[in-house]
């Protein structure tokens, strides 16, 4: 089975209408489809005779030593795609020693998302992320619960200070969800409504100021998800962000932007090492995870082959999905003469079709 054969099991599975809101992007999808292509525009140039009978692909993540180098990117209401939802997810990502990013979007509180990770291993890495919220208490509220609940580390995602028109959703009529389902986390926070999906604000105005603020919040590492400018990079990096995650929110946000590979150059180069650079968007083989690491990447983020694997078989899928990204990437490893994921240098990746 590849990632594939589990996105179309799960296409069978999913309510069209869902399957759209997750499948989708914005606009015309023009930056949806080009995450994926970016890929296809690259080649690996392998070095030979240097290789090894095993290779060591572990990286060492903020709070979240030894992980696997494909991170569970935090995609929003998991029972929609299966009814163990959020909890089948982190008992597979624990079981992969994948991190699982889960977040203010889910339809399982953070306290039980932490609790089935625990089920699998002894120490998963659990990572939260966060809108911050226009209201500064309600976001202190949500720092304080993935703190309590033993995530390892907050993700502050800054690509959405509105949300992006999703078209499909938008001649779906998907605005809310189905009776039964909510946000669990925003429950019970000051002075917000009961959960559901319209009560995740963004916020318009947030600023550097309110990064600084969330940071003072907390003693766990903070990273910065969503960007692309290298000059913001530098910034986040400056501000005391743990990690940069350059990521174009799967082409849901804004759809004129560049892929979010096309990116990650740039951003590596403006952090310098400082801090681990993480991307996502388009990743869907081992090669993929090849081309962002000799690019500058610490570790790739999956969004939507996360969410297929769920739908198509629940926890076992997820699982697949991981396991197959790793083993091909691994493989991948060998073909190219590594024997660690830092064998994967820069000159190894050339433009497909293009003399080097
Ligand atoms: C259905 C869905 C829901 C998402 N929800 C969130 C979210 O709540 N917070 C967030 O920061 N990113 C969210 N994202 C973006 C992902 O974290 C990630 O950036 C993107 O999916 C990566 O692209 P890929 O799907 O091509 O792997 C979501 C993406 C999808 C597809
Ligand atoms: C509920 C949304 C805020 C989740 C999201 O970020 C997305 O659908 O891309």
């Amino acid at each position: 089975m590849t990632l594939d054969d589990l996105h179309e099991a799960a296409r069978g599975t999913l309510d069209p209408v869902h399957y759209d809101y997750v499948a989708g992007g914005a606009g015309e999808e023009r930056v949806l489809a080009d995450n994926e292509r970016a890929f296809a525009r690259y080649a690996l140039l392998p070095r030979v005779l240097r290789g090894s009978e095993t290779r060591r692909t572990a990286v060492d993540l903020p709070g979240a030593p030894g992980a696997a180098p494909v991170v569970v990117a935090p995609t929003a209401f998991h029972r929609l795609a299966h009814p163990d939802g959020e909890r089948a997810t982190a008992r597979a990502a624990a079981a992969e020693g994948a991190v699982l990013v889960t977040g203010a979007a889910a339809t399982t509180a953070v306290a039980e998302v932490v609790a089935a990770a625990r089920e699998t291993a002894a120490d998963p890495a659990v990572w939260f992320q966060l809108y911050p919220h226009p209201r500064r208490e309600v976001t202190a509220a949500l720092v304080r619960r993935a703190a309590d609940a033993g995530c390892t580390a907050l993700v502050v995602t800054v690509d959405s200070p509105v949300f992006g028109r999703r078209t499909r959703d938008l001649r779906n009529g998907f605005t809310d969800l189905p009776p039964g389902h909510a946000a669990e986390n925003m429950r019970d926070l000051p002075g917000a409504p009961p959960g559901g999906l319209t009560d995740i604000p963004m916020s318009p105005a947030l600023s550097w100021r309110d990064l600084d603020d969330i940071l003072r919040m907390t003693t766990l590492p903070v990273l910065v998800k969503g960007v692309l400018h290298p000059a913001d990079a530098r910034l986040a990096v400056e501000h005391g962000a743990a990690g940069v995650l350059v990521s174009n929110h799967g082409g849901r946000q804004c759809d004129a932007v560049p892929a979010a590979l096309d990116c990650l150059p740039g951003v590596a180069d403006a952090v310098a090492g400082r801090v681990p650079v993480l991307m996502d968007g388009g990743v869907r083989r081992g090669a993929d995870i090849a081309v962002a690491l000799a690019l500058g990447a610490t570790a790739v983020g999956v969004g939507r082959p996360v969410v297929w694997g769920l739908a198509a078989e629940g926890e076992s899928g997820v699982r697949r999905t991981l396991a197959l990204l790793r083993d091909e990437y691994d493989h991948t490893l060998a073909l190219c003469g590594g024997r660690r994921n830092a064998d994967l240098t820069r000159d190894m990746v050339v433009r497909r079709g293009e003399p080097w």
